[in-house]
């Protein structure tokens, strides 16, 4: 099976309202934004969603060779040498496949902070804490100026936070952060422990190490309130403060601590482009790069990586056989597939989304 997978959509129940350009995308009827605001591409993840433990979300499902519908982590772990290669002389470990998503969010999220990798091994026994990355695609047009938060501007001590979150001073809360603008093409690295919260009117590609953990330290949002143990991680606040890295960011400094510059990795000077989004510099969670296409675009990989298209279409070819690519498809192509060429006549773009330290 030299060949990449295409994913179809995999939705996920969150605490926010959004979705509705992901409905769009599938060529729904009736767009509308629900409580499905996330698209998890190829996820080996389950969602963890409190109170709808009866449902299995998250997991990507995909077909076998002999037609049978079969979690995609499964599927990779029948030949882990091939979809996910090597590190060294060790096959890759499943922990190393980020999980990537649309999100399209039509209200602000609440507010939040994830853990770093040390945190999640040392105080939650858990392989990966949650590192991530936003690539802006689209923001909506009737939301005339769209941000994030990210990272405390001005930060509050440990005990001040302690009683805003314990009586949910949102106002004081908010008052930490100022807005930093968005617009498509701009890349965000968020390492664990800065707290954030992202606008609404974003659509974006959201690039993390494989978790879904996650300290909520706003309550309530568009009427909805967080059940408790989905707060802090089912945790008590103390450990969740603990997550927190609460070294300011003043304003002058969120560009150089969160903002991320591409840098050209390739250009053959006839259309076609490699860019190296984030890379080792940044973080070892992943890797992420955009590649521009412009006729043929022919590449040596040896790390299997997620691929986005998100302008335009074209081709993809493995070993003489084309598989096309449309606008907002999305894929698999293991690290067994050594070579392949992009074809686009029209122009293409996709995101890449590799392990970290390729
Ligand atoms: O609290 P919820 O509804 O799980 O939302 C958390 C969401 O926030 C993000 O961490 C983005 O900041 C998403 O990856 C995640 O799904």
């Amino acid at each position: 099976m030299n060949q990449i997978i295409k994913f179809t959509a995999n939705r996920v129940w969150r605490t926010y309202q959004g979705g509705k350009l992901l409905d769009t995308i599938e060529g729904k009827e009736n767009p509308k934004d629900s409580s499905f605001p996330e698209d998890w591409i190829g996820s080996t993840v389950e969602a963890r969603n409190v109170g709808r433990e009866h449902v299995s979300e998250g997991l990507a499902m995909v077909e076998n060779a002999s037609g049978e519908i079969v979690a995609f982590r499964d599927l990779l772990k029948k030949d882990q040498r091939f979809f996910l290669g090597k590190n060294g002389n060790a096959v890759r470990s499943m922990d190393d496949i980020p999980l990537v998503k649309y999100l399209d969010s039509s209200t602000r999220l609440h507010f939040q902070a994830h853990p770093t990798r040390e945190f999640a091994q040392q105080r939650l026994g858990l392989p990966r804490g949650k590192t991530e990355a936003y690539v802006i695609l689209e923001t909506r047009e009737d939301v005339k100026d769209p941000y994030i938060y990210a990272g405390f501007q001005r930060s509050p001590s440990r005990e001040q936070l302690k009683k805003w979150i314990e009586t949910q001073d949102i106002q004081s809360i908010e008052g930490c952060f100022d807005r930093i603008s968005v617009k498509p093409c701009d890349v965000f690295l968020l390492p664990g422990g800065r707290p954030h919260a992202l606008g609404e009117g974003i659509l974006m590609l959201e690039i993390m190490e494989p978790s879904d953990l996650a300290v909520r330290f706003e309550f309530e949002r568009c009427g909805y309130v967080i059940p408790e143990q989905a707060r802090f991680m089912d945790r008590g606040i103390e450990t969740a403060l603990d997550a927190f890295n609460f070294e300011p960011v003043p304003p002058e400094k969120t560009d150089q601590e969160f903002r991320c510059l591409p840098t050209i990795m390739l250009d053959d000077g006839q259309g076609n482009r490699l860019e190296q989004l984030i890379g080792a510099d940044k973080t070892p969670c992943f890797t992420v790069r955009r590649a521009s296409v412009n006729g043929q675009f022919t590449r040596q990989e040896d790390a299997f990586f997620y691929g986005i298209v998100t302008q335009g279409s074209g081709a993809i070819v493995i070993d003489g056989e084309t598989i096309q690519l449309k606008q907002w498809e999305r894929f698999f192509c293991p690290a067994g597939v050594a070579e392949f060429a992009y074809m686009s006549e029209t122009g293409m773009s996709i995101l890449e989304c590799y392990p970290g330290n390729v």
